[in-house]
Formats: structure tokens, C-alpha cells, sequence
């Protein structure tokens, strides 16, 4: 399970945690703007906007996670298990893979009405990246400091939902789960009246009752209301250390900690492996690792972007305890 969600305060935030119970060797890729992007059905694209997010440590090309690009766009993929659909090529579409998704969108485009714009013509066909790395089944969240949508590989072709709660997990659909917060609509960040009965008292015996049948399981649809929930009642105040650090308390609300979700044995556990943060109007990349609490920031704009290579580095992983004596 994932979960991916927005903040906004002076800046627009954006991130998600990645959870699961196995790494691809991930590492944060900056994608320089003159890097060439083959494509598979397309034509190759010299030049484009930069990018910057976590990819897959796959050499020669960044098979990226979640990413924002050098205009402020960000996105990010997530499982969608049994409800993902590629399709066959379609003549007079824009045919591109779901791993080259993440590079197209954030090569070409600048905000998300541009992104809903192009969406009505692009067409995710079913190739593999290869036969170690086949398609797998994801749904996107695009944000920028306008807003957000959803975008979801049905039958019948893309599905593109407005967002207007700011955050994704993984299953149901998200129409689904946006239906679901209706159940919620009672909850509060304030302590609630006694509505149950006029003819007996009920205590208020502990701060924080209002949200009192606010799921606490990782399960995907338990981590939409709590996110959604955290994130819609989110108070920080807007300078950029206090942003941040509130959005990583708003993903910390859905932490999966390690072996709470069985998958398998011996001792596999899915976790919050990482949670990415990126500012992107300022192109910077946030992020904090299981095993390490510390934040680390990768900046976009401190590299040679017109360069043509690509450059990694790899997460910084190990636990940074600040001994005081
Ligand atoms: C597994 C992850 C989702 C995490 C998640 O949601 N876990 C809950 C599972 S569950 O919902 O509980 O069942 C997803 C998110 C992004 C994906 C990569 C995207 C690039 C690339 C695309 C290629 O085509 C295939 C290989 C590739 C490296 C992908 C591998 C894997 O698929 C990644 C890591």
C-alpha cells in the first residue's frame, strides 16, 4: 500500500509514502533536461523539462516512483491491484507505457490543466519495461499549487477524477473512496456535544473525541479517511521547515511500522520504506527512510540542467542520532 498527498501553505507540498515489503534499490534521479527520452511508440524527445524523484535503481533510465519537474508539477504512482488496465496501441493517440508515463507528463507539461487537457488523448499501452520489470497495475495523483486530480487505467480507457481532498492510497477506485468519506462527515478536530440522548449525560472524559470512529488499520480504504482527515485539519504555519515538517506528520499518520502487515514467511512485512516530500516550487526533494528519521533534501536546481546525463544518489539510509552526551 501507498498513500500520496498534498499541502499547501506558501508553497505547494507533495509526496507519498511507499510502502512494501521489497526495494528496487531506489534512489532519487534528477533527469537533466537534455537527457533524450526514447520512447517505445513515440518519437524521442531531445529536450524537455527537468525532473527530479525517487526511481527505481535501474541504469539508463529513471523509472521514477514519484517525481516533480522544474514548473512545479508533481505526480506520483500507486498500486492498483486487480483494477489497473493497459490497452492495445490506438491510431491517432499518444501511446506511451505506464513506466514512461511519469517521464512524459513531467517532461512536457507545466501545470495540471495542461496534464487534464492532454490526458483526453493519451493511450497506456500494455508493454513491459522488461522481463525482469513487467508492467505493473498503478493508478497517478498530479498536483500542482492549483490543485490535484487522479488518473485510472480502466477498460475503457483513462479515467480523470478532480481531487479535491489532496491524497490517494490504493484500492478501491477513487470514486469509491471519495464516496466513502461520507460516512465520516460527523467528524471533528473540536470535542462534540452530546447529540446521542437528552435524558442521560455523557462525559467528555478525553480531548480528541471528535474523531472518534476515524479508522486506525492500514488498510487502504482505513488510510484514505485517516490521511484525508489529517491533511484536511492540518495546522502549521507557512514557513518552510514548519511546512515540511507537517507533511511529514501528515503521511506519518498512515505509517505502516514493519510487521504490522503480514505478507509473507519468513519475516516479510510491508513498511514504510520511504516518505518523499517534495516543495515544488522550489524543485526541492524531501525525504526520510524507515531506518533513518533524519530528513535529507535533494535540490533540483543546485545541478547542471542542461546537461544530458542522468545523476543519482543513493537514499541516505542509516539512522542519524544526535548524541548530546
Ligand atoms: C510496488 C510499488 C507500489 C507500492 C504499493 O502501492 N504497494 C502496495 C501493494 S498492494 O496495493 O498492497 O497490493 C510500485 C510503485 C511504482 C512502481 C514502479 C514504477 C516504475 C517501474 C514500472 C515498470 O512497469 C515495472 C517496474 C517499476 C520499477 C515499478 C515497480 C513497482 O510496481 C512500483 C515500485
Amino acid at each position: 500500500m501507498c498513500t500520496a498527498s498534498n499541502y499547501i501553505t506558501k508553497d505547494h507540498y507533495f509526496g507519498r509514502n511507499f510502502d512494501y515489503e521489497i526495494s528496487y534499490n531506489e534512489r532519487v534521479t534528477i533527469t537533466p533536461r537534455n537527457y533524450k527520452f526514447e520512447y517505445r511508440l513515440i518519437d524521442d524527445i531531445e529536450s524537455h523539462y527537468a525532473i527530479i524523484g525517487v526511481a527505481a535503481g535501474v541504469d539508463g533510465y529513471p523509472l521514477y516512483y514519484d517525481a516533480c519537474n522544474e514548473k512545479g508539477l508533481s505526480i506520483a504512482g500507486l498500486n492498483f491491484e486487480g483494477n489497473a488496465v493497459y490497452l492495445e496501441e490506438k491510431e491517432g493517440m499518444v501511446n506511451v507505457t505506464p513506466f514512461e508515463f511519469i517521464p512524459y507528463i513531467l517532461g512536457t507539461y507545466s501545470n495540471v490543466s495542461e496534464v487534464k487537457k492532454a490526458l483526453e488523448n493519451i493511450n497506456l499501452v500494455n508493454i513491459n519495461f522488461s522481463e525482469e520489470l513487467p508492467l505493473s497495475p498503478l493508478h497517478w495523483m498530479i498536483s500542482d499549487d492549483t490543485g490535484a486530480i487522479v488518473v485510472e487505467p480502466l477498460k475503457d480507457g483513462l479515467k480523470v477524477y478532480d481531487n479535491p481532498v489532496g491524497v490517494l492510497t490504493n484500492n478501491p477506485p477513487f470514486d469509491k473512496q471519495l464516496f466513502t468519506l461520507n460516512d465520516y462527515r460527523s467528524l471533528s478536530n473540536r470535542n462534540p456535544e452530546n447529540t446521542f440522548s437528552k435524558d442521560f449525560d455523557l462525559d467528555e472524559y478525553s480531548r480528541g473525541m471528535g474523531a472518534i470512529g476515524l479508522p486506525g488499520d492500514l488498510s487502504s480504504s482505513s488510510r484514505f479517511a485517516k490521511v484525508a482527515f489529517t491533511r484536511a485539519n492540518s495546522f502549521s504555519s507557512d514557513g518552510e521547515e514548519e511546512s515540511v515538517s507537517q507533511f511529514f506528520h501528515i503521511l506519518g499518520s498512515v505509517e505502516q511500522q514493519n510487521g504490522c502487515t503480514f505478507i509473507n514467511d519468513p519475516d516479510l512485512y510491508e513498511y514504510t520504506i520511504y516518505t518523499s516530500c517534495y516543495n515544488t516550487n522550489k524543485a526541492v526533494l524531501y525525504y526520510r527512510t524507515y531506518s533513518n528519521s533524519q530528513i535529507t533534501a535533494v535540490k533540483l536546481m543546485s545541478e547542471d540542467l542542461d546537461s544530458a546525463e542522468l545523476i543519482n544518489y543513493r537514499l541516505e539510509t542509516e539512522e542519524q542520532i544526535a548524541y548530546i552526551n
